[in-house]
């Protein structure tokens, strides 16, 4: 067992270091993009399956309610909390088509969509996208492996380089939480 607690630590910090020395750019221009649309007075939609559904939803907390500073609240939605609007839209339309409905109801021209999927083939998550981009929003994509079928959707997709979905998970809260740091400095 104890080589089990080991092996984990010493894999995310391989994953770790392989992700701080090659991501930064794109990081960066992901930053660029969150806050030049909430500056914008456009929102952030989020949305995954599973763990990366939580990830939309702790992302999505983070800017309505606070990050670090008191700035005011700023307008982000997690499509994956009304169960609801889910169950009626996946049991009448389909489970591939939970998230593109709700964008087509909730977002306006400039708006960024975020689809969380470590493999990148999640087909809510290509579709979501893919409807992003007909709607000229703007799409953004984390993911892992080698990006998968979402990197034809996204304007930016943040490719973690490795192809172990929990710790491809870790990288991408890191990612959220880089990213509400920067909406604090540039945004209180
Ligand atoms: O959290 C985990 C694994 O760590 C799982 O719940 C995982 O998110 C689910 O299997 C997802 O359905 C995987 O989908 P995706 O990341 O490939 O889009
Ligand atoms: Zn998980």
């Amino acid at each position: 067992m104890k080589q089990t607690i080991k092996n984990e630590f010493l894999s995310h910090l391989e994953v770790i270091n392989l992700t701080i020395e090659t991501m930064q750019d794109k990081l960066e221009q992901a930053s660029l993009l969150v806050v030049e649309t909430l500056k914008n007075g456009n929102k952030i939609l989020l949305c995954g399956n599973g763990g990366s559904a939580a990830d939309a939803q702790h992302i999505a907390a983070e800017l309505v309610g606070r990050y670090k500073s008191d700035r005011r609240g700023l307008p982000a939605i997690a499509l994956t909390t009304d169960t609801s609007i889910l169950t009626s839209v996946g049991n009448d339309y389909g489970y591939e088509k939970i998230f593109d409905r709700q964008v087509e109801a909730l977002a306006n021209k400039g708006d960024l969509i975020i689809g969380i999927s470590t493999s990148g083939n999640s087909k809510n998550i290509v579709n979501v996208l893919k409807l992003g981009r007909e709607l000229d929003c703007k799409t953004v994509g984390f993911s892992g492996y080698k990006g998968g079928i979402m990197n034809e959707f996204c304007d930016i997709n943040l490719i973690v380089p490795s192809n172990n979905t929990p710790r491809i998970q870790e990288m991408h809260i890191l990612f959220g939480h880089i990213i509400c740091q920067i909406v604090d400095d540039e945004l209180s």
